[in-house]
């Protein structure tokens, strides 16, 4: 859960997306330096090109200025479908709409206060007021509270926020880095009613045992050990907690009526397709929580394995379908270590760097021959299993990759292989669908330098937090890596979008398991280059193979 779910969005929305993007104003550079980014309209400078992004379709000449009520009056034709939109939304939100409405305000006034507070201790000071305050409630820090505090619904469209660096504020994106930390556990004794009433049965009929005490508890859901009374094998159980499906229903509802009325007061709105990106999200949210789809992605992913003879070297959990619903999903317990805790993978197998040959290739052949690809490979969810196979956990986030990405995809990482990155500036460029001007020497320039500076990560932090068995050493391996990970992608994205560059969303998302690889490859294998090794398999040629 730690990590975007914006994954599935669809095509329709990252068109929109693209095209969104596709309004940026050129205008003729003013010198290198940082980027600065503010909300609705950014401007980005960086090495010698500066980039005005508008959030418009249209060009300037084809805006007519219209006073507020003729735009109103022009619009009154759509009144009626607005308002039966807006019936049957709150219909669907039914009575929990005015019970998330009070946690509503009083999560506003609870964080305004820290506002009204903070303000009122520095506007006195010499200082004045911090650039970070003066946005109010809307300022990232307290957004970020405030979405802390409204639960599950916010906190997750806060690690979209903090995953989708293409589309928001770089301010934003780092503050909500925040929002990948533990939720704090539910009670036993709720998790256990929602056992119940799920499986429709005594649980001391199903399971021998279950521990009470959680291995793991995110925004969402949480995860408990367990054994089967039938075959006594060792499970653990993901449990949704308790009312997240009426909290993301109201709450996206919300969110969705909020924009829709904006877009109606404000045309120019409609042009940031805001409603249809909201739809989206709403739709690929509810998916995520109904952990059938979870368990379909496991069981296409294992298909996968034995299709390609995997199957010795890498597993996923055996989903236990007869105890297993909507909102629980009872799972094969595999026993291992995350494949950052280069300390215990030694222990457990003679090369590392074969483990992580195995992993790659993996995971490179199911870009191509699986439905789906994992696309949250980071360190809590890849681990080294006891019997020396690679274990793939968690398929909450999937991807699915078009061959147009993929045929973008090869081109890249042809260049990324042979550090040439002229040649990957200009297959970016070629393939970023700008067709604006660029230097091509000076992006390949600022492309060097991110990816130098990925070189440089400290991969000790990684070990050193990682060690040791219990859960929370893990997590906070989990955190880390994943703010470090959304930081790096986060510059990759500022120097292409100074050039003007947009990367389709799964191309986003192919890099940043990518970016993870390069982590583990830099631990498990120092000397190896993975996109160049003959033993790692990332051609095309694979692509006859996909099973779908
Ligand atoms: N099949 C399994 N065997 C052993 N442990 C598991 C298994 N599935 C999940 N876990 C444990 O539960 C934790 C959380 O599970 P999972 O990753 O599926 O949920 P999550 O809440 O999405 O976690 P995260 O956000 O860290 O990815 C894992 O990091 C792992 O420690």
């Amino acid at each position: 859960m730690a990590a975007a779910r914006g994954a599935a969005l669809s095509r329709p929305t990252i068109l929109l997306l693209q095209q969104h993007h596709r309004s940026l104003h050129q205008v003729p550079a003013v010198g290198g330096g940082l980027l600065r980014v503010g909300a609705g309209r950014r401007r980005v400078r960086a090495a010698g090109v500066r980039v005005r992004a508008r959030y418009s379709s249209s060009s300037p000449s084809q805006a007519q200025p219209q006073d507020f009520p003729s735009r109103l009056q022009d619009r009154a034709g759509e009144l009626p479908k607005l308002v039966e939109d807006l019936l049957q939304t709150s219909i669907s939100t039914g009575p929990r709409g005015a019970f998330r409405m009070a946690q509503g305000i009083q999560a506003v006034l609870g964080v305004g206060g820290e506002w009204l507070n903070d303000f009122s201790k520095t506007a006195n000071t010499s200082a004045g007021i911090p650039a970070q305050m003066r946005l109010g409630l809307l300022s990232p820090l307290y957004l970020r509270r405030l979405f802390e505090r409204m639960g599950a619904t916010y906190i997750k469209l806060g690690q979209f926020i903090a995953s989708a660096p293409t589309f928001f504020p770089a301010e934003y994106v780092e503050e909500f880095q925040n929002c990948f930390d533990r939720a704090p556990a539910v009670p036993y004794s709720e998790i256990e009613s929602i056992l119940r009433e799920e499986l429709q049965r005594p649980l001391d009929s199903v399971y021998e045992y279950i521990d009470p005490v959680p291995i793991a508890s995110a925004s969402i859901a949480q995860v408990h050990a367990a054994r089967l009374k039938s075959s006594q094998k060792d499970v653990v159980i993901k449990v949704l907690k308790p009312g997240i499906e009426d909290t993301l229903v109201a709450d996206l509802n919300f969110i969705y009526v909020v924009a829709r009325v904006l877009e109606f007061l404000n045309p120019e709105l409609e042009r940031t397709s805001l409603v249809a990106i909201i739809k989206d999200i709403k739709e690929s949210m509810l998916e995520e929580v109904d952990f059938r789809k979870e368990a379909v992605n496991i069981e296409a992913f294992q298909r996968y394995l034995e299709a390609m003879g995997f199957d010795r070297q890498a597993k996923a959990p055996f989903v236990y379908q007869h105890c297993s619903t909507k909102r629980v999903l009872t799972l094969e317990r595999l026993y291992g270590v995350p494949l950052t805790d280069l300390d215990s993978i030694r222990s457990l197998v003679p090369d590392p760097e074969l483990t992580l040959v195995t992993a790659l290739n993996v995971w490179f052949g199911s870009l191509i021959s699986c439905e789906s690809f994992h696309a949250d490979v980071h360190a809590g969810n890849l681990w080294l299993l006891r019997d020396g196979r690679v274990g793939f956990i968690d398929f909450g986030i999937v991807g699915r990759i078009s061959p147009r990405t993929w045929a973008a995809m090869e081109i890249f990482l042809a260049s990324f292989a042979t550090e040439d990155y002229n040649a990957m500036a200009s297959a970016l460029s070629e393939m970023g669908a700008t067709g604006t001007d660029i230097d091509v020497d000076s992006f390949a320039r600022d492309l060097q330098k991110i990816f130098s500076s990925i070189q440089e990560l400290d991969t000790e932090i990684i070990v050193a937090t990682a060690r040791g068995s219990d859960a929370t050493a893990v997590s906070a391996n989990v955190v880390v890596d994943e703010r470090q990970m959304n930081a790096l992608f986060l510059d990759l994205v500022r120097v292409s979008e100074s050039y003007g560059l947009k990367f389709p969303r799964e191309f986003a998302l192919l890099m940043k398991q990518l970016l993870y690889f390069d982590r583990y490859t830099r631990l498990l294998a120092p000397s190896m280059n993975m996109l160049r090794d003959e033993r790692i398999n990332i051609t095309t040629n694979q692509q006859t193979r996909r099973m779908d």
